[in-house]
């Protein structure tokens, strides 16, 4: 079975240093780009990333450099694990030393963020396609993964969504083992859909819990959320079915219900009182569902398709919405029928 031998990982977040440590373990030679040289100097010196994933003994296989060139050298496929909001700017520096591969095509890019463009509406897909080069084949790796537990090799499952199955299968075998197991899938755009938008249904959550309105409130969240992420991936050219996977349901249910995620956590935190933005200032790490909710509430109006969820916590985050008029707006909606 084909797989990539060299990877370059861009990105040293939690995420990029999580699968770093996945493909370590799977038996590849990985080099991870990190924005800030002091967490590059940790990665390789220290063998940890006590800004990003703290607590956690990297594999001291793991090379990092703040250098894209010297990150790109050599690699047969790229994972961009970037924030969503810079993944075009890092993908057009990196497009520069983008390495070629087999017959002089550029080597493969897997998109591992979770979001949607703010100032475009884009997929991370359309991002990569416009600013990498010409004909990069891409694919998207998305699922339930808190990276704190992938890091540790704690049993996880993701789709590998990728049109070329080919291609899509030699990913699986370059990145899978017994504690990280990819299902192959051919739709990138409905594995997208359902990374990006479950993050912003985990704030809704959260703001469930914070405010106390019940587990049947959550329960309820979740089904009729799945139902927004369903009706924008139809509408994008995704397929259905796809979100009832890993992407969709399974990423939905784990970041929906647990104070690991930082999506649900901001929630708790804004449904007990406190301002998004004040929750922002105090955190490092990216919440991707702040930004993705108010992409989303332009592309769903742009598209006509019905996200009263996700519009509500764009209301909430970005408009001051009062959290109790909002909540009170969403239950007295006319009553449909469910399938729709
Ligand atoms: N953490 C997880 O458990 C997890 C799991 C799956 C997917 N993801 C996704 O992976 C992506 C990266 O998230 P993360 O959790 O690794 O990030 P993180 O919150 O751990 O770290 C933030 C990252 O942003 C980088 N950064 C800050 N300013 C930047 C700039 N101007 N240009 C480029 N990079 C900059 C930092 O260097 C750091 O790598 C997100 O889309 C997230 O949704 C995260
Ligand atoms: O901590 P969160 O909310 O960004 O979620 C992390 C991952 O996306 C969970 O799959």
């Amino acid at each position: 079975m084909q797989y990539f031998t060299r990877l370059a990982v861009i990105g040293a977040g939690a995420w990029g240093s999580a699968l770093a440590q996945t493909a370590r373990r799977a038996g590849r030679q990985v080099c991870l780009w990190a924005h800030e040289p002091e967490t590059a100097r940790a990665i390789t010196e220290d063998h940890a990333n006590p800004d990003y994933l703290p607590d956690v003994a990297l594999d001291p296989g793991i090379t990092a450099t703040a250098d894209l060139a010297q990150a790109l050298a050599g690699a047969e496929a790229v994972l961009l694990v970037t924030p969503a909001q810079h993944l075009a700017t890092v993908g057009a520096q990196a497009a520069a030393h983008w390495p070629l591969g087999r017959g002089g095509r550029p080597v493969p890019a897997v998109i591992c963020a979770k979001g949607i463009a703010l100032d475009s509406g884009r997929l991370m897909s359309q991002e990569a396609a416009r600013v990498l080069p010409a004909g990069t084949p891409l694919a998207a790796l998305s699922g339930p993964t808190f990276a704190a537990e992938v890091a540790r090799g704690l049993p996880t499952a993701v789709t590998l969504a990728c049109a070329d199955a080919e291609l899509g299968a030699a990913l699986v075998e370059t990145l899978g083992g017994p504690s990280f197991r990819p299902y192959l899938s051919d739709d990138l755009i409905g594995a997208e859909v359902g990374g990006a938008v479950k993050n912003v249904l985990a704030i809704a959550c959260g703001i469930v819990e914070g405010r106390g309105l019940g587990d049947n409130a959550r329960a309820a969240l979740i089904t009729r959320g799945l139902a927004e992420i369903t009706r924008l991936a139809v509408a994008l050219g995704g397929q259905p079915g796809t979100v009832m996977g890993l992407c969709g349901l399974g990423d939905l249910m784990l970041t929906a219900s647990s104070l690991q995620s930082r999506n649900y956590s901001l929630g708790v935190a804004v449904g007990q009182g406190h301002s998004a933005a004040q929750v922002m200032a105090g955190r490092r790490a990216v919440t991707e569902g702040v930004s993705t909710a108010q992409a989303l509430a332009g592309l769903a109006e742009t598209l006509g398709v019905e996200m009263p969820i996700c519009q509500a916590v764009n209301a909430i985050v970005h408009q001051d919405a009062d959290l109790d008029d909002t909540i009170s707006g969403l239950l007295n909606r006319p009553f449909k029928m469910e399938g729709n």
